[in-house]
């Protein structure tokens, strides 16, 4: 398969390993200032770039035909134009918030303990993440899905904010410390007791392996998807 990679930094340079070692050939990597490529001669893209410009490289993947594979966060405003325009053009694409095995069970998971939790109005809950210091984005893509998910399970719960308290809110903290690839915990806590779930990446190499078969599923395919698709779980 030919991959264009759109954002060559640590995650686009990780997926560039593992593609090669499943036996598919990187045709372009994109990084700021290289505005003039040709995105045709890819079968597929995989954008991990920054908030600012995800949107743009989606919509240029679309406009030429090309399915795209896209893990950037922090663009989520934009995600329902991307949506329009991936069925006018009648293109394929993808957006996770973490492309790991071990997060997309840690979902389930969390949706799961958040029905078995709704009726326990004692409990609150509360969720932190925690990334490296270069992170652009807060809270990660990760907390949001798993916040909107404890909202779509659990009727106690109706909003998540950064950093804020209030009834009916699930507050995240967001922690940035050197070098950390990322860590996500939900806690419920009532007076006698804590029940928390997390998980932690040791490394980058689960996102991008999980983003690598992401882009090997979709070519071919015409429509939106999401990583439950990819992984056939939930
Ligand atoms: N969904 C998931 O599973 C995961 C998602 N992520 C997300 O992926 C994104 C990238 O993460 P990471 O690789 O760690 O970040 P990096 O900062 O290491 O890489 C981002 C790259 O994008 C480049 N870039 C800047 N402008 C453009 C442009 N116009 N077109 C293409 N690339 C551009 C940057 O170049 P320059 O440095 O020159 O500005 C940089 O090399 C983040 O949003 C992060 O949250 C990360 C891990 C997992
Ligand atoms: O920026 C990162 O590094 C990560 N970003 C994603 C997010 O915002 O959830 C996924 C992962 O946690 C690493």
């Amino acid at each position: 398969m030919k991959i264009a990679l759109l954002g060559y930094g640590k995650m686009g340079k990780t997926i560039e390993q593992i593609a090669i070692n499943r036996g598919h050939e990187i045709v372009l990597t994109v990084d700021k200032d290289d505005d003039n490529y040709d995105i045709k001669k890819a079968d597929v893209a995989i954008d991990f770039s920054i908030p600012s410009v995800a949107f743009n490289n989606i919509s240029n993947c679309l406009n030429n035909g090309v399915p795209v594979i896209s893990g950037t966060t922090g663009w989520l405003e934009s995600y329902d134009k991307a949506v329009a325009l991936c069925e006018e053009k009648k293109g394929a694409f993808i957006y996770a918030s973490n492309y790991s095995l071990g997060v997309n069970i840690f979902f389930e998971l969390n949706k799961t303990l958040a029905k078995m939790m709704s009726n326990l109005k004692q409990y609150n809950v509360s969720m932190e993440e925690i990334h490296h210091t270069q992170k652009l984005d807060a809270p990660s893509g990760t907390a949001i899905s798993l916040a909107n998910d404890i909202i779509a399970n659990n009727n106690n719960f109706s909003n998540w904010k950064l950093d804020e308290t209030g009834e009916a809110i699930i507050p995240i903290t967001a922690k940035r410390i050197e070098d950390v690839p990322g860590t996500h915990t939900v806690t419920y806590q009532s007076e006698v007791d804590t029940i928390t779930i997390e998980h932690i990446a040791h490394n980058r190499q689960g996102f991008a392996l999980g983003a690598v078969i992401a882009a090997e599923w979709i070519v071919g395919k015409t429509g939106i998807f999401t990583m439950n698709d990819v992984l056939n779980i939930g």
